[in-house]
């Protein structure tokens, strides 16, 4: 075996087939079940794209009010939920907070404990919408307890993207705000097998259940590497602070090796599907809330990147910007994605389980030459 047959970082391997979403590097496109993203950003509610990859089709009027009401009826938070939340120190980051809630949430579900229980296909559909019904709550209540903020119930008069605007907040959202969150969602909820998406599906291919796959699934996005970057981007623009420091801040951290957050991808590397978009949300937000300051900066670090080192943003680099002016505090950024990319995590588990096969690659040993004790 030589250096060129181990597949570093697995890059380029196909490991298996999907029919959830379509990454095309070349056309510079994704694909949701066949539907460009950008046409569902821009006429579909995050519930609707949801149900999207789950089934494979988009909702009739009926199938969307039914799934509208589950949703609906699955957002409030259990009392047990409130009181480990509550529990946990503030000083621990978000993402800790919502992958142990999503843990917890998983004692709570003795259907696991049926005779094929955890692989049951419709079993495992309740359980993808009870934690995507669940996570705006987690993540609301986690940023209002660290702002000492008390607890907001969930409205049912509500669709997603508001409400979870409503439980953060405390007011309801100007429709400008809104729609750039509702698109962000839609565009942060799948990408075929990234990082994360690809944890959940070997757990899941042990037969480990969907509550397991999606802690493990937070665990991965929390990396800087991957989620964790629209947290750093924002950190790296409070660091610059103005458009016309840009170039020198660029200039000292590639000097000094460091990784620009919200730039490159590993399957892109003709700039990301859904920046474009974001990227016009971003605009919407810009003008509502008038901080062209923001955009300056956001721009000049671009073009400076673009100069420098021809490399382009990804989907973290204008939603990090995005997020802060709708006021969420940085650390929620990254378990934002969460809610999010639930929605892609469980259809891909539900796919996996379909036509399982345990994930096992093989590794090289490079160690020492076989030894003895004593
Ligand atoms: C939603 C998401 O999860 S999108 C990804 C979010 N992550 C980030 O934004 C973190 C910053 N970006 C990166 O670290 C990388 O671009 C990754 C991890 C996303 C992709 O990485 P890979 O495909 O493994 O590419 P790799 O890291 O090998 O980069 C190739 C070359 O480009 C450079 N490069 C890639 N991205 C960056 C970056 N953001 N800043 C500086 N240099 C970079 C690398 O240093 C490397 O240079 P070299 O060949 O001289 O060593
Ligand atoms: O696909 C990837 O490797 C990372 C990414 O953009 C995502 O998960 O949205």
């Amino acid at each position: 075996m030589t250096d060129t047959d181990i597949k570093k970082g697995l890059a380029g391997v196909v490991a298996d087939y999907t029919a959830i979403s379509k990454v095309n590097p070349e056309t510079n496109s994704l694909l949701y079940r066949g539907y460009p993203v950008q046409e569902l950003a821009e006429s579909c509610s995050f519930e609707q794209v949801a149900y999207l990859l789950w089934h494979g089709e988009l909702p009739t009027d009926d199938e969307r009010a039914e799934f509208e009401k589950h949703e609906r009826s699955l957002r409030p938070l259990d009392e047990r939920t409130k009181k480990l939340i509550s529990a946990l120190p503030t000083s621990a980051h978000p993402m800790d907070v919502v992958r142990t809630a999503v843990s917890q949430l998983g004692t709570f579900d003795d259907t696991l404990l049926r005779p094929g229980g955890v692989t049951d296909a419709n079993l495992n559909e309740g359980r993808a919408m009870y934690l995507l019904a669940q996570l705006p709550a987690i993540v609301a209540f986690d940023q209002r307890r660290r702002r000492g903020e008390d607890l907001v119930e969930p409205r049912d008069d509500l669709g997603y993207a508001a409400n979870f605007l409503w439980m953060t907040f405390g007011e309801e959202p100007h429709e400008v705000v809104e729609r750039a969150f509702n698109v962000s969602m839609i565009l942060y909820a799948e990408h075929s097998f990234n990082a994360s998406t690809f944890t959940a599906r070997v757990v899941t291919s042990t037969l480990a259940d969907v509550y397991s796959a999606v802690t493990a699934a937070i665990g991965a996005l929390k990396g800087p590497l991957h989620g964790g970057a629209n947290e750093a981007v924002m950190e790296a623009l409070d660091e610059i602070k103005t458009a016309d420091a840009a170039e020198k801040w660029l200039d000292d951290a590639l000097a000094e090796k460091r990784k620009i957050m919200g730039f490159g991808h590993r399957v892109y590397k003709n700039g990301d599907s859904r920046v474009p978009t974001m990227k016009q949300a971003l605009d919407t937000l810009v003008e509502h809330y008038d901080r062209r300051d923001m955009l300056e900066l956001y721009e000049a670090l671009e073009t400076a990147m673009g100069e420098r080192k021809n490399i382009k943003p990804n989907l973290d680099y204008p939603s990090g910007p995005a997020y802060n002016l709708m006021g969420f505090d940085t650390q929620t950024f990254t378990p934002l994605f969460v809610a999010a990319r639930v929605a892609g995590w469980t259809a891909h588990i539900a796919e996996q389980l379909a036509n399982n096969a345990l994930i096992r690659p093989l590794s090289e040993y490079n160690g020492p030459d076989e030894r003895h004790v004593g």
